[in-house]
């Protein structure tokens, strides 16, 4: 399935987008506006990952149904951390809501959404649709923090940023060919908890509803993604939450298809006092 796989389309993305035109409106005549919309603000000399973290309190293999091969971590990372992380990251990425069209609708991604990485084919950057962007220096470090906890190698870092209980992501599996078969995936969870439902594609009466709470990691592999699909629901009420996966890209198709469903070409957006602001348009080719 390819990565189009928000079909129900969110209404606060239209109020979103409304309120942000006043905020650009008024950062476009503004003065100080950082016209680097691509940039990532420094992390702080205070970050140190790789002693901040310890072994998870409880890791969890989960594979009681057939094909679903998960474990969990909880918590990966721990508190305060998580908490500094996911400041750090909502303030320091360019952020965006990723539009196209899919059966004749118009979609517009009902979650923010923000990718760094690209496949190791050596394939030369300014031939993708969007140029390829490197892992900052904290994505990089956490890429070998989950690599070492989880004993796979990872080459791309997908965030999605749900702001409230209206964001979400439709069921889906993440069984794209250019991942190669049987995928791992490592999803961590920062911030607001939320749920994370999953049914098996075939037989529709088995499903699974896992909690996924602030700096727990969740893996997958094994046939998880062939068989099963999930999702994160709408609800009533919840925290803002961000959520990094770690995938490795296999080819150049993987590269493009992750830059056009989570960059796009929808604009940029970041986090300027305490809200999300439509700062301006992404780059035609360069998104760094
Ligand atoms: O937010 C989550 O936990 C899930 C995200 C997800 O499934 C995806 O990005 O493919
Ligand atoms: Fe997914």
């Amino acid at each position: 399935m390819k990565r189009a796989i928000d079909a129900v389309a969110s209404s606060s993305g239209e109020f979103l987008l409304k309120k942000a035109k006043a905020s650009h409106a008024k950062l476009a005549s503004g003065a100080g506006f950082d016209n680097t919309l691509h940039h990532i603000i420094a992390e702080p000399t205070t970050f140190d990952l790789k002693n901040e973290i310890k072994p998870p309190a409880l890791t969890k293999p989960i594979k009681k149904s057939p094909g679903l091969d998960l474990v969990l971590y909880k918590p990966f990372i721990p508190r305060p951390t998580s908490t500094k992380l996911f400041n750090y990251l909502l303030e320091a990425l360019p952020w965006h809501r990723v539009q196209y069209a899919t059966r004749g609708r118009d979609i517009t991604t009902p979650r923010f959404t923000t990718v760094f990485g690209c496949d190791e084919t050596g394939a030369p950057l300014d031939t993708y649709f969007r140029r390829p962007r490197a892992l900052p220096p904290i994505l990089t470090a956490l890429t070998d923090l989950v690599e070492r906890q989880t004993n796979a190698h990872y080459n791309f870092v997908l965030l999605n940023y749900y702001a409230d209980g209206d964001h979400s992501i439709s069921y889906h599996s993440d069984d794209e060919a250019f991942l190669g078969p049987n995928p791992i995936i490592a999803s961590l969870s920062l911030g607001g908890a939320r749920d994370f439902l999953m049914k098996h594609k075939t037989e529709s009466a088995r499903k699974e509803k896992f909690v996924l709470d602030d700096g727990d990691l969740l893996l997958m592999r094994g046939e998880t993604q062939t068989q099963w699909l999930h999702s994160i629901p709408k609800r009533a009420k919840a925290s803002p939450r961000i959520n990094l996966t770690f995938r490795k890209a296999i080819n150049t198709k993987a590269t493009n298809n992750y830059y056009r469903y989570n960059v796009g070409d929808g604009g940029i957006w970041r986090w300027m006092d305490g809200k999300m602001v439509h700062v301006g348009k992404t780059d035609e080719k360069a998104s760094d």
